[in-house]
């Protein structure tokens, strides 16, 4: 028997609301070369000079709207997922963030302690969709600091989930209780990327973005395309769910910076809706398995007030998978019979 343990990677949060610890977290985050992708003196001079001093107050505003006495939300949640999913192993289970705390590091220490002569750890992102500043820089990571402190353990990685059944089988039962009542609309918001990210993660070079309808024409860049898997995971959710495509539509939230980024923007369609005659939405955010800042303030607190503002008159938004049973027993089979990618270092 091969001797393991487990890693559930999320992309971490500030360690507390302060506008210190926020502009610490935000600096690492963005000067993060597969986030903001700039030669790194440009990079330090926009994020350290411009981005971070005056989003890091805004930033602390908003995680103060949402932060929980036991802290971050996605950090609280990734803990109870990974209490759930250690009921099923006897192997530990711990979570690392990409950025901030708990870090890599923290984690595969404390997988050491725990299983002297590890020999294998499997690491699960916690991210469905391959994006270069998601699954991408979060893999990568966790194998730079595996290989720069010579852990003796073999790291097997978890690929990109956005089309496997059970993964669409849990989302589709998280987001069905909801169907119950009255609505117009479920729009599924996924978080942006810039369109340059597409472009360079097209592996065809002649592929994303350029090809009519690039994306519902089979190519290999799909491996690595972000709009492509969201599109997957929105249609297979929706034949799970039974809905007609006219009751649904995909749009792309938490645009940063005046580049463009994948459309439509979700805080426009926000406002656009009503107008159509979509009065009643729910809103679910299938890019996120935990709740966090992007889903509890920028969907239901300022979502909201835009719909309604607009003319809406009921606005649900569906919460994430978080420590759903489904989603709870998909993790478990995954990481019993792991289905690995090679590195994905470029
Ligand atoms: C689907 C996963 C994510 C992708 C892809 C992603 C890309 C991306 N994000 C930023 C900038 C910010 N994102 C922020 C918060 C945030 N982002 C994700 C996930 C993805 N980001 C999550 C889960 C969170 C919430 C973290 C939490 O603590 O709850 C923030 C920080 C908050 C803020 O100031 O708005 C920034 C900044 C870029 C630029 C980007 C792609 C290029
Ligand atoms: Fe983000
Ligand atoms: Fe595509």
């Amino acid at each position: 028997m091969t001797k393991k343990g487990i890693v559930l990677v999320n992309l971490g949060s500030p360690d507390s609301t302060s506008v210190k610890d926020v502009r610490k977290y935000l600096n690492e985050f963005l000067m993060d070369e597969r986030v903001i992708d700039m030669p790194y003196i440009l990079r330090m001079l926009l994020v350290r000079g411009i981005i971070v001093p005056f989003r890091a107050p805004k930033s602390a505003e908003a995680y103060r709207s949402i932060w929980w006495k036991e802290g971050s939300p996605l950090i609280v949640l990734s803990k109870q997922l990974q209490a759930a999913v250690q009921q099923n192993f006897s192997a530990p289970v711990e979570i690392a963030m990409r950025y901030g705390n708990p870090s890599p590091k923290d984690a595969y220490d404390k997988l050491m302690r725990q299983v002297p002569g590890l020999e294998e750890v499997i690491m699960l992102p916690l991210y469905p969709h391959y994006a270069m500043s998601s699954y991408e820089t979060a893999v990568v990571y966790m194998e730079e600091v595996h290989k720069k402190f010579n852990y003796p353990f073999r790291l097997t990685t978890i690929a990109p989930y956005y089309n496997n059944p059970d993964y669409i089988h849990a989302l589709a039962e998280s987001i069905k209780p909801y169907l119950q009542q009255d609505f117009d609309k479920l729009l599924f918001s996924y978080h942006g990327i810039p369109e340059r990210h597409i472009y360079k993660g097209d592996i065809t070079g002649s592929h994303c973005l350029k090809v009519n309808d690039c994306c519902h024409v089979a190519s290999p860049a799909h491996q690595k395309c972000y709009r492509h898997q969201t599109f997957v995971t929105t249609e297979l959710t929706t034949a799970a769910l039974g809905l007609s495509h006219q009751r649904v539509e995909q749009s792309f939230q938490s645009r940063l910076g005046r580049d463009p980024w994948l459309t439509p923007y979700t805080a426009k369609r926000l406002e656009e809706l009503p107008k159509e005659g979509v009065k009643k939405l729910l809103v679910a955010c299938p890019a996120f398995v935990s709740d966090c800042l992007e889903t509890l303030e920028e969907i239901a607190e300022e979502g909201k007030e835009i719909f309604l503002h607009a003319g809406g008159e009921s606005f649900t938004m569906i919460p994430c998978l978080n420590i759903h049973p489904l989603w709870v027993q998909a993790v478990t089979k995954w990481i019993k019979e792991p289905v690995s990618t090679a590195s994905v270092a470029l």
